[in-house]
């Protein structure tokens, strides 16, 4: 009996080379619709599967392949002697190999004008179905769900009977690949159904590149991406110069695009360990930049800059002066291109600056589990705050509260920003105690702090923060409020003419 392969698929690209590989090594071709006229117009001799199932395709290609004719030619054991009899009894012939890719359900859902039917049309049912028959027989049935795999799979069977090994590393794959598939089609109907916290959390994550190492150098990593990424990210980032990434880079500069799409006037982010270490913004992106080294030189130096507009001449001319690790930013003029590309350690990254789609959840792991929350879109505006001392802030004051609030909640918590104008002048950040962040921020802010604002990520617990803003010359403050020993705050901010509001929203960030 001559050896058969079941061709179904998709994604025709190296199809036909393929079957042309199996042809000549002996085997029978079996195909459906599609597969099958494009076997037929290359001048393959292949059969249809209705030959096979001797049932037609029905329900406009719903059903064309699930027939135990199928089933049974695909999971039955070759030497278990049960099995192939009743194989001969009801005159089934055993497919060898299996070369299934499926509908293209993502592609699907990603389009713009994506109906329900029309996604739920390419949710393939038949294929998964064939690939996990195959897979779960990997002893005898060589399954083929990649087309990046036909080479090296002609060239096993032309060597003679793939290893088991071999085998059984392709079925792994199908695995991977139909609970990928399967993941993205859950995750489609929890947003169609607008379903919370369901009962099982499926994720799924494509890996983009192995990473040299995690953390430290004795830590494996990689990079994986969400199956569908619209808007700033690094998975969606073009390098356009300089050496790959590494694990903290990519943290790094992910925390410094967070920060800058806080932003919709010109913003410069410079971020070192995930903090930032200065923010900006001015008319231009130049003026922006400018200020964002100007809040802390010495920091700056080996960090992350993040900018939301196109990076132009004058702003290169700036940004070359100094050793950074990456650049990131909507796009680069050529001539700013060739300004930096002359710096050989920059990293030099595209990516859109905007939210998109982006809406995605946080996820965190902790030993033996994940914790799942929305990522935090909080924002306030002048009119959230309340003012709860008796001096108001001014018109600039509150401009300049609101700046130091956009950053204040991305910095670790218990975190402090001292900020005036357009810059910020000092970040406390990740403290155990908030009196402790704030003295960190007012050194680095120096007599700069004299008149400038504060920013608390969480309420005061007590009075000492103010008091110390008092001493480094604080004219004005924003935190959440909610301590029940606000007032002790309150009376202090009165006592030293401090105007003080309250956001009536937290941000921590741990
Ligand atoms: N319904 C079935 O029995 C069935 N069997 C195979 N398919 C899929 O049909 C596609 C190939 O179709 P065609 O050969 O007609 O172009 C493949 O993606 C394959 O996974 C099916 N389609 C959907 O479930």
């Amino acid at each position: 009996m001559k050896k058969r392969a079941l061709l179904s698929v998709s994604d025709k690209s190296g199809l036909v080379e393929f079957a042309t590989g199996l042809e000549k090594l002996g085997y029978e071709l079996v195909s459906t619709g599609g597969t099958l006229k494009a076997l037929k117009e290359a001048g393959l001799s292949a059969i249809s599967i209705t030959e096979v199932t001797k049932f037609d395709e029905i329900l406009d290609g719903r059903v064309k392949t699930l027939h135990p004719f199928v089933h049974a030619g695909l999971l039955a054991k070759r030497d278990d002697a049960s099995h192939q009899k009743q194989l001969e009894e009801r005159e089934i012939n055993p497919i060898d190999v299996v070369v299934v890719n499926l509908y293209p359900f993502k592609q699907t859902i990603e389009k713009e004008d994506v109906t329900e039917e029309d996604a739920i049309e390419n949710i393939d049912i038949g294929g998964p179905t064939m690939l996990r028959s195959a897979a779960k027989n990997f002893q005898d049935v060589t399954v083929v769900v990649d087309p990046a795999d036909y080479g090296p799979v002609i060239e096993a069977l032309t060597e003679g009977n793939p290893t088991s090994d071999f085998r059984k590393k392709l079925a792994a794959k199908v695995f991977r690949h139909t609970a990928n598939y399967d993941a993205i089609i859950a995750n489609y109907f929890v947003s169609i159904t607008g379903e919370k916290d369901p009962e099982n959390y499926s994720i799924t994550f494509e890996k983009v590149q192995t990473l040299r190492y995690g953390e430290n150098p004795h830590q494996e990593a990689a990079f994986y991406k969400e199956p569908i990424v619209k808007g700033a990210s690094l998975a969606n980032a073009k390098q356009l110069h300089g050496k790959e990434l590494s694990y903290n880079n990519i943290q790094d500069a992910n925390a410094a695009l967070e920060i800058v799409l806080e932003f919709s006037e010109p913003a410069a982010v410079a971020v070192k360990h995930m903090n930032p270490c200065g923010v900006g913004i001015g008319e231009s992106i130049s003026k922006a930049y400018a200020k964002a080294y100007d809040a802390d030189p010495v920091s700056i130096f080996g960090g992350i800059v993040a900018l939301n507009r196109e990076v132009d001449e004058a702003t290169a001319n700036q940004l070359k002066d100094i050793f950074l690790e990456i650049v990131i930013a909507p796009s680069f003029s050529a001539k700013a291109l060739a300004v930096l590309t002359q710096r050989k350690n920059i990293r030099l990254l595209e990516t859109p600056i905007d939210h998109a789609t982006n809406k995605d959840k946080k996820v965190v792991s902790v030993l033996g589990g994940l914790l799942v929350q929305d990522r935090d879109y909080g924002a306030v505006t002048e009119e959230d705050i309340a003012v709860a001392t008796d001096r108001k802030p001014d018109e600039q004051e509150l401009a300049e509260l609101l700046f130091a609030w956009k950053v204040v909640k991305h910095v670790k918590s218990n975190a402090i920003v001292v900020a005036k104008t357009d810059q910020t002048l000092g970040v406390g950040a990740g403290q155990m105690n908030r009196v402790g962040a704030a003295k960190i921020a007012f050194e680095q802010a120096g007599e700069k702090a004299r008149g400038a604002v504060l920013a608390s990520d969480a309420f005061f617990p007590m009075a000492d923060t103010v008091e110390a803003a008092a001493e480094a010359g604080i004219k004005a403050i924003i935190q959440p409020g909610g301590s029940i020993r606000d007032q002790e705050s309150i009376d202090a901010c009165n006592k030293h003419g401090i105007a003080m509001v309250f956001t009536g929203m937290r941000h921590f960030k741990h």
